[in-house]
Order: structure tokens, then sequence, then C-alpha cells
């Protein structure tokens, strides 16, 4: 893979405007058999998820994945969403209890509409076999599966069954894995996922990585449907991590999925914990975000999310903050 660049490096180039206001721009994305009001969603970690914003994002027309680290809880989460009349999206594992959980699901005709396979090296065999497995006994369920980093792999995903494939191994803000292996996408995750956007015939799914609200409107420029977010939204009044001050300061914890405080024991530790800023209402930053995807698509000169995939770009290595 060469000419690889990662957020900082683009910039996209601004086309003449078609609109009068930034209001007129349409942030909406469809993904599977629904329809979105923004091409984002919040990672499914503990610290940023929780069935209070799954509500919420549901209620409010948003993508949500529900993480899966409390197990026990799914089955009547989904019961719960669907009765009131909200989309189910829950994450799974791939060990053997997971094909029972998935099996129950059938048994008592807990369909939930999406399912995303969540597992740090989603390039093998254990996912692969999942995928199946889902498709087996869910066939209406839409089935995200990762995290991948090649096209061979989104390949090799698509042609197992799954309908959206999720990019990025190792770029996220609490993750270690390219200190602790020396793999992944950390530091090109942008061109990774032009890479591997350039294979799929079904969605890409950008995850990690992103750092400003800009980085939302690179990856669709460069073939992501939607973009999955963890310590942007890890820093909310509403988010689960604990809140804490520091010099007068607020924050609040954010710890990776693989990470020694979520695992509870030292082994094939891959994350890390760390405090972001607070940032207030969950609300105030989803409406910053399409506000400033509004912009991003009337400098694309277009009303939809397609004008930025036909924007032009420069690589300006490492100048974005240039200016600041
Ligand atoms: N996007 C990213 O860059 C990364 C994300 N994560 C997140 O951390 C969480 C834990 O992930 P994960 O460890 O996959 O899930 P699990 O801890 O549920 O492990 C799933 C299964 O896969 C096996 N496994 C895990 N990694 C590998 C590997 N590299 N090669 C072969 N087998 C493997 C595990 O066995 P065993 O443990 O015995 O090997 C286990 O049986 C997830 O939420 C994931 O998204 C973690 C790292 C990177
Ligand atoms: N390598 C690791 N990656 C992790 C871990 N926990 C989560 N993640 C990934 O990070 C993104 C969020 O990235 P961010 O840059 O927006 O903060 C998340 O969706 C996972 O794919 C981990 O422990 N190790």
């Amino acid at each position: 893979m060469n000419n690889v660049f990662d957020y900082e490096d683009i910039q996209l180039i601004p086309k003449r405007c078609v609109v009068s206001s930034r209001s007129e721009c349409d942030t909406s994305v469809k993904l599977g058999e629904h329809t979105f009001k923004l091409p984002v969603v919040p990672a499914n970690m503990q610290t940023t998820m929780d069935e209070k914003i799954a509500n919420y994002l549901a209620e409010n027309q948003y993508f949500y994945v529900m993480h899966r680290f409390e197990p026990e809880t799914r089955q009547a989460f989904i019961k719960d969403m669907h009765k009131k009349g909200l989309i189910s999206s829950i994450s799974v594992g791939v060990k053997e209890e997971e094909y029972d959980f998935v099996q129950q699901l059938k048994a008592e005709q807990l369909i939930p509409e999406y399912i995303t396979i969540d597992i740090a090296h989603g390039h093998s065999d254990a996912v692969i076999n999942m995928i199946k497995h889902i498709k087996k006994h869910l066939p209406s369920t839409f089935v995200i599966a990762g995290n991948v980093g090649t096209p061979d792999a989104v390949r090799d995903l698509e042609e197992a069954g799954a309908d959206a494939t999720k990019v990025g191994i190792g770029p996220g803000k609490a993750c270690i894995t390219k200190l602790k292996t020396g793999f992944g996408t950390g530091g090109w995750q942008l061109a990774a996922v032009k890479w591997c956007a350039e294979a799929a015939t079904k969605p890409i799914i950008a995850d990690g990585g992103i750092r400003t609200y800009g980085d939302i409107a690179k990856s669709i420029r460069f073939g992501a449907s939607m973009v999955m977010i963890g310590s942007i939204f890890a820093g909310h009044e509403e988010s689960p991590g604990k809140t804490v001050e520091v010099d007068g300061k607020l924050y609040k914890e954010y710890f990776g999925s693989a990470s020694e405080f979520q695992k509870g024991e030292k082994k094939n530790v891959e994350g890390k914990k760390l405090l972001v800023e607070y940032k207030g209402k969950l609300a105030d930053t989803l409406t910053e975000m399409e506000q400033d995807l509004q912009s991003s698509i009337s400098y694309a000169g277009g009303k939809t999310l397609d004008a930025i995939r036909e924007a032009d770009y420069v690589v300006v290595k490492n100048t974005i903050f240039n200016g600041d």
C-alpha cells in the first residue's frame, strides 16, 4: 500500500455552492432498511453506549450499536426496544456461547434489525463462521462485521454474507494495538478506508481515529457510508464513564474494550484507560456534527452526502492544524 495518508493530511477542495442556506443540505444516510439523520454512530463501547443513550438515539433517528459487555441483558434489551417501536441494534462476539445466543434469539423470535460482530481481528474464520451462523438463523438481520483493514478481508467477509464491514485496526484513541503488536491502520486509517472501500460492494463503516468533525466528511469522501466514533462521544453528560475533576476542569473516563480495566485481567491487553474532556450534552454535539456536515456538503457543491463523495482533495502532510 503506497501513498498512505491520514485525516490530518487531507483537505477537501470546495466547489461552487448550489444552496442558499446550509440548512438545505441533507445529512441523512440509509443503512440496510432504515434511514438515519447522520452517517455517524457512537462506538459500541462501555463508556460511550448504554441503554439510555441507545433509546435517545433510536427515538431521534440516529443509528446506534449497543455494546456486548453485559451479555445477559441483550434479550431484554431487544424486547424493550421493540415494545417501544424502536430498532434494536446489538453486538456479539465469537465465543461458543454467542452461537447459542443467536439460536435463542431465533427460538424466541427476537430478531434484531442490526447485529455487529465486534472482534479485534475480524479477518478470521471465527468471524466468517459467525456471519454464516447469523445469516442462517436470522436471515433478515443486517450484519456488520469487523474489524478489518484490507480489501482481502472486506471481500472475504462480504462473501460470507456480511451486509457491511467495519474498517479500523488500531487507530482508536484508547488503542495500543499498534504499540503492542506492530500491526494496524493507525496513522493511515483514512487511506485504509479508501483501500477497503475500493474493494467493497457493500457499505463500509470507518471506525476509529476521528478527532474533528471535518474527519466525518473526509471519511465519506474516501468511501465510508458511516463513521464510528468513541472518544468524542465518551465526553458527554450522558456518557456512562465516570466524571472526574482535575484542577477544576471536568473530564470523563474512557477505556478501551480490550483494556485491563474492561477485561478485569492483564491478558492480551490492547487498550488503555484515559480521560477525555467533558463536553456537555450529547444532543448539542449531534446538532453541531449535523451543522458541520451540512456545511461540508455545501462546500462540496451539492445538497446531499453524495456531493462529498465526488469532492477533489489535496494531500498536504500534517498541515491541517497549521494556522490554529
Ligand atoms: N478496532 C480495534 O483496533 C480493536 C478493537 N478491540 C476491541 O476489544 C474488544 C475485544 O476484542 P477481542 O479480543 O477480539 O474479543 P474477545 O475478547 O471476545 O475475543 C474473541 C475471541 O477471539 C480470540 N481472539 C482475539 N484476538 C485474536 C487474534 N488476534 N487472533 C486469534 N484469535 C483472537 C479470543 O481468544 P484469545 O483471547 O484466547 O486469543 C477469543 O476466543 C472488542 O470490543 C474489540 O472491538 C480490540 C483490539 C483492537
Ligand atoms: N485497539 C483497540 N481498539 C479499541 C479498543 N476499544 C475500542 N477500540 C476501537 O476504537 C474505536 C474508537 O476509536 P476513537 O478513536 O473514536 O476513540 C472503537 O470503535 C473500536 O473499534 C481497544 O481496547 N483496543
